[in-house]
């Protein structure tokens, strides 16, 4: 079998790769884009061929950023399109693209990558773990009230004053005061540049998020609000009328809910004012957040905690570490502390024990042969290193081994991060 890098010439054959491996025919061209793979970088794809010359594999990576706890933008390639032809699976296909793929990333100096996995069993033996996680909020609107925020209430609001309504987004918001802002409905056709630019200032400053590079808007590759599918989008201006949060939706089935595709903000404030906003939306019986991080607020605002349900929790990014001193000093860091990590990547064939020394934000990361308080695999290394899993979670299911027991607790510590990380866009 022979693995090879593809050019423009192939993007057809690759492209009826993938969907014959999908078990999908390919889309037909509507006017305005909207084709996820009019995205795909030739130069970065990669065709499996039979000895005798037919395509049966495929694998690409796209060119994304990747915010790193500490707002460190860091390039990773995201990992995609990847597909076996049904006729030539369980064979090593999959595997020995894998293994190209590792090794040209390698060769183009990058330190980690990152893909959406279509089944949870598929890339751990590959050194690939999952780093975020993403929630479905559902909140039935007749119960959908947002409490006064108790902390403003106590200091420039009487504490006794009555809940918000939803409708007020001149309301409070949790973190910098009252919300000044407003909010205009448009059409996702009418947005210009608006989503594209208020995307690009939230995902700098969010942990996990990735990039959405311009080719991506202007070709409308991918799903909504990147797609021409038909969405109101909700846009927030700040008090100056600058887009700072918009939240792309629709209304359908069953019952009139209101879909959310996401709700993009640069801060809390914004978030509030518009949840706020599509909760307070007439004849809508719920609210259905598609893409909520754990641990976001907006629960907490309602003011009945059980009129928002969760549901679809699951994994998002997956993460692999390709040069683990590299991605470690990378990122940003919030306690200070000393850890010995001997780490096995056994997909790889390569072992390395390394101390990772962290003082004000910043880490050192050196070959040591001190005795390790933490074995793992680089897999579950992956996915503590955004800060979205806990060490002491992976030691508890057997998958990391702590020498110590102070060494879990320290290593919670010393990876977890400032906000949960996340991430929403699909590719
Ligand atoms: C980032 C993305 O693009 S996600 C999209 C992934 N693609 C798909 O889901 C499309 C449909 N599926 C396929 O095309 C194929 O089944 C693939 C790509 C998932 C696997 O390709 P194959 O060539 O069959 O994989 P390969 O033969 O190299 O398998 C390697 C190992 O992984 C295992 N494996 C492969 N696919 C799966 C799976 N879906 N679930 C569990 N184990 C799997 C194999 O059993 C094998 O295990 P072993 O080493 O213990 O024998």
């Amino acid at each position: 079998m022979e693995i090879r890098p593809t050019t423009d010439e192939d993007l057809d054959v690759f492209v009826d790769t993938v969907h014959a491996a999908f078990g999908r025919f390919p889309e037909t061209p509507v006017e305005g884009g909207g084709l996820w793979w009019s995205a795909l970088e030739m130069d970065r794809c990669l065709l499996a061929l039979t000895a005798d010359g037919r395509p049966v594999g495929t694998a690409a990576t796209h060119s994304f950023e990747l915010t790193l706890p500490g707002e460190t933008l860091v390039p990773a390639p995201g990992v995609t399109a990847v597909g076996v032809l049904p006729s030539h699976r369980r064979q090593g296909v999959l595997s020995a693209m894998m293994r190209h793929q590792l090794a040209d990333l390698r060769a183009r100096g990058e330190f980690l990558s990152v893909l959406l996995a279509s089944e949870a069993t598929i890339y751990g033996r590959f050194g690939y773990g999952p780093a975020t996680y993403t929630q479905r909020l559902t909140v039935q609107r007749h119960r959908s009230v947002l409490a006064l925020p108790r902390a403003r209430a106590t200091a420039d609001a009487p504490a006794t004053g009555p809940d918000h309504g939803p409708y007020d987004v001149s309301d409070h918001g949790p973190d910098h005061g009252p919300d000044r802002g407003s909010v205009e409905v448009l059409r996702r056709s009418e947005c210009g540049e608006i989503l594209e630019d208020v995307y690009d200032r939230y995902r700098r400053a969010q942990p996990g998020a990735l990039s959405r590079p311009h080719r991506w808007w202007a070709l409308r590759a991918g799903q909504p609000p990147i797609s021409p599918a038909p969405r109101y989008v909700a846009v927030h201006r700040d008090a100056d009328g600058v887009p700072d949060g918009y939240a792309s939706y629709s209304i359908g089935e069953p019952d009139n809910t209101l879909t959310v595709d996401e709700t993009i903000t640069v801060d809390d404030t914004v978030f509030t004012a518009l949840a706020r906003f599509v909760l307070g939306h007439d004849l809508a019986s719920r609210v259905v957040f598609q893409h909520v991080p754990p641990q976001h607020p907006l629960r907490w605002q309602l003011a009945d905690f059980r009129a928002g349900e969760v549901s679809g929790d699951t994994d998002w990014l997956w993460v692999r570490l390709l040069d683990v001193p590299r991605a470690l000093t990378a990122r940003g860091w919030f306690t200070d502390g000393e850890l010995v990590l001997d780490v096995e990547d056994p997909f790889l064939g390569e072992h390395g024990r390394y101390l990772l020394t962290v003082q004000d934000g910043k880490a050192d990361c050196v070959l040591t042969d001190r005795e390790p308080d933490l074995s793992l695999d680089v897999r579950d290394l992956g996915s503590v290193y955004l800060g979205g899993t806990a060490p002491s979670t992976l030691v508890r299911a057997g998958h990391i081994r702590a020498h110590r027991p102070e060494a879990a607790i320290l290593a919670d510590a010393l990876f977890r991060t400032d906000r949960a990380p996340h991430c929403l866009h699909w590719f």
